[in-house]
């Protein structure tokens, strides 16, 4: 079994690829890093170590890759042969590798008569559905008929906290052993690939606004709140009460909408926050807030981990979402310089004001509290006060 996974990057190495070894496929990894890529090419493996007290290591072998800049034909060839086609390389990246998966499918439908699932595995909701949005933009309409029988594009819903590496061996990655792959199956095509630790469901929904909304509404708001109070990493900005508390509080909105919104049990859900809160706190994992916090605007975007669970909160619990609120406005007081999205933000705002600014990124109309609800926790925070 070939897979074609694009991004051998954190979560593709981390994550991806060694569920793909466990589970008996080759991994081709596509991508644009020279360095990682002739590495994975001349030591055909590499080590995942568990960052926990048992620091367990896995070997991922049966992997090589391929640089989609230098050798886009190889990634054509490859994908008309794979049998799985995955990625994560991030939202904004998704329409950059979407014309060479139109021509790897082109290829294949005149080569290869296997249906084939093109799974992306990226923190957002309708990953893959914006993914075949893309490809399907460089296609005819000729060709999205016969697409639509070959291919699928299952949306799917990913967790494992895999943080930026500073390894020697610029191949290992350090991984909490946690994880969680949910796969829309109703959008799948053939046979569903046997991977140990997929779980294919019917409704994908609950399983990634639970997702989402939890450790990536979370983590957000630790990495937002560190930010602000000076600190480098999540796990020490959970050693502060006062931070804890308000991610704390925070998931209680998030998890009242939750319970609200999908019946869930809130005991179950209250479980599920505490061991959210545990991984965030993981003294064997030195996250930075600056990664966790990375691409501000994205994160701030309607359908994101923010405005996302805010409006829907405001809608169906019927209240105002005020940890959240402040949550979002740590989103823009973030003005990392190494960050281009929080320089951005912060010019916006220089020049346009903040409520101009809340209205351009997150897509938010006037008819909410939201707007309100976030410049007043933005002033209490420009002013110093953090509760
Ligand atoms: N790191 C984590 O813990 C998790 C990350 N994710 C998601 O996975 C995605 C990737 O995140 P990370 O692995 O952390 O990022 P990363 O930056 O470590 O990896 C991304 C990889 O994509 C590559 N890339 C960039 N442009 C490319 C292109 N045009 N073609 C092929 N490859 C390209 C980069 O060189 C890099 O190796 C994101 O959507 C993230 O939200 C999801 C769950 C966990
Ligand atoms: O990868 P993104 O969407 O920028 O956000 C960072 C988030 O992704 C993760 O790396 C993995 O879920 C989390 O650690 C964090 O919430």
């Amino acid at each position: 079994m070939l897979a074609v996974h694009f991004g051998a990057g954190n979560i593709g190495r981390g994550f991806i690829g060694s569920l793909l070894y466990q589970s008996g496929f080759q991994t081709c990894f596509v991508d644009v890093n020279s360095e990682i890529v002739d590495l994975l090419n001349e030591k055909q493996a590499y080590r995942v170590v568990f960052a926990d007290h048992s620091q367990e290591e896995l070997l991922i072998k049966n992997v090589h890759a391929v640089n989609s800049k230098s050798d886009p034909d190889k990634v054509v060839e490859t994908i008309a042969q794979a049998d799985l086609v995955t990625a994560a390389v991030g939202p904004n990246i998704l329409p950059l590798i979407s014309g060479l998966i139109a021509q790897g499918l082109r290829k294949r439908i005149q080569t290869n008569d296997q249906p084939l699932n093109i799974i992306a595995c990226e923190n957002m909701i309708g990953g893959s559905t914006l993914l075949k949005e893309k490809v399907y933009e460089k296609i005819s309409e000729e060709e999205k008929k016969m697409f639509n029988q070959r291919f699928g594009f299952p949306d799917a819903a990913v967790d494992r906290i895999v943080p930026n590496q500073t390894n020697e061996d610029k191949l290992m990655v350090m991984v909490e052993p946690f994880y969680e792959w949910a796969v829309d199956q109703t959008k799948m095509i053939g046979e569903k690939p046997k991977i140990e630790g997929i779980t294919f469901v019917d409704d994908l929904k609950p399983y990634i606004e639970r997702k989402l909304f939890t450790v990536n509404t979370g983590h957000a708001v630790a990495a937002y709140l560190g930010y602000y109070a000076g600190i480098k990493t999540i796990n020490e900005a959970m050693e502060q009460q006062g931070i804890k508390t308000l991610v704390e509080k925070t998931l209680q909105e998030t998890g009242l909408l939750l319970v609200q919104k999908y019946s869930f049990d809130m005991d179950t859900h209250k479980e599920y926050i505490a061991k959210i809160l545990s991984r965030f706190s993981n003294p064997y994992i030195s996250d930075d807030v600056t990664r966790v916090g990375r691409s501000p605007i994205r994160k701030l975007g309607l359908n994101d981990r923010l405005i996302n669970p805010a409006r829907q909160y405001v809608e169906i619990v019927k209240e105002e979402p005020v940890y959240l609120a402040k949550g979002i406005a740590t989103a823009f007081l973030y003005d990392y310089q190494g960050d281009d999205e929080a320089v951005e933000l912060k010019d916006k705002i220089n020049s346009q004001g903040l409520e101009a600014t809340i209205y351009e990124y997150t897509k938010l109309t006037k008819e909410t509290v939201l707007v309100d609800l976030i410049i007043n926790q933005f002033t209490l925070l420009k002013d110093g006060i953090l509760v």
